[in-house]
């Protein structure tokens, strides 16, 4: 299988705060992987090194065989932020934000054209909120906004997509929804990683999972990472002992 992900030996420091310690992770392109680990522990900062956002100490990352920085110029990557790393009231409309994603497709005009808007409408489409094309992005609940925002990346065509906690603050039936569209847009060959406290979440939708404390403490299979010793290792017995599919289970 080919690299989808594949970043090596990756430390990054903010100051004195250690914030990853010698990362590898290899995800194949096709995959979606799990990123799981406690608050503080590194998961927005390994995006934002995968993203060339943040400039590693040491490492090296490849995205489907480009440096980062490669990758988001042919706009290959869509991020999906955690909801407060966004200014909710920024006037725009959720097909503004949706277009965003059209951007790196613009003409030297940097005007949509038809197909801009083709491509806008059918992603809107694919999330399920066409009705809610012209509301002001702000006026939309949890859920509705995270869509929005998977939408701007199947707008781009991006082939790699980072969710940074994608079901916090989502109801029940967001979550259902945004867990079958990953699953419809990981069958199209995309790359997908999610990082969540939420184990619950995690065997639905993902094909293998990542557990980072700073360092990566487990990667691989489901029933390995997940597995009660690896679990309770890094995050106690009690987390371990609500097992993923519990409403409990979550690891903040
Ligand atoms: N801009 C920054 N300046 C200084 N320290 C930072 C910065 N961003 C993150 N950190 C620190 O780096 C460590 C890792 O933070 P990071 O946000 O990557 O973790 P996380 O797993 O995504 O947590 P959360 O779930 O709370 O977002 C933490 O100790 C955090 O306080």
């Amino acid at each position: 299988m080919s690299a989808g992900i594949s970043a090596h030996g990756v430390t990054v420091h903010y100051g004195e705060t250690l914030a990853l310690d010698d990362v590898t992770v290899d995800v194949p392109a096709g995959q979606v992987c799990g990123l799981l680990g406690m608050n503080g522990s590194g998961k927005s900062t390994l995006f934002k090194a995968l993203m060339g956002l943040v400039r590693p100490d040491h490492g090296t990352i490849r995205l489907l065989g480009r440096s980062p920085r490669q990758a988001r110029r042919e706009g290959l990557i869509a991020y999906v932020p955690q909801s407060e790393a966004v200014d909710w009231t920024f006037p725009v409309t959720v097909a503004d934000v949706v277009m965003m994603g059209r951007y790196g497709h613009l003409g030297l005009t940097r005007r949509p054209r038809a197909a801009d808007r083709a491509a806008v409408a059918a992603a809107l489409e694919r999330v399920g909120l066409t009705d809610l094309a012209g509301n002001p992005i702000g006026a939309l609940s949890g859920g509705q906004r995270k869509r929005a925002f998977v939408a701007r990346g199947i707008a781009q065509d991006a082939r790699l997509l980072f969710l940074d906690e994608p079901f916090a603050g989502v109801d029940k039936r967001s979550e259902a929804t945004i867990a079958e569209l990953l699953r419809a847009l990981r069958g199209e060959g995309r790359t997908i990683m999610i990082s969540t406290h939420d184990l619950a979440s995690v065997p639905a939708l993902c094909d293998e999972a990542v557990l980072i404390q700073q360092r990566v403490i487990a990667h691989g299979p489901l029933d390995e990472v997940l597995a009660p010793e690896t679990l309770a290792r890094t995050f106690g017995a009690e987390v371990a002992a609500a097992r993923p599919g519990d409403e409990a289970g979550g690891v903040r």
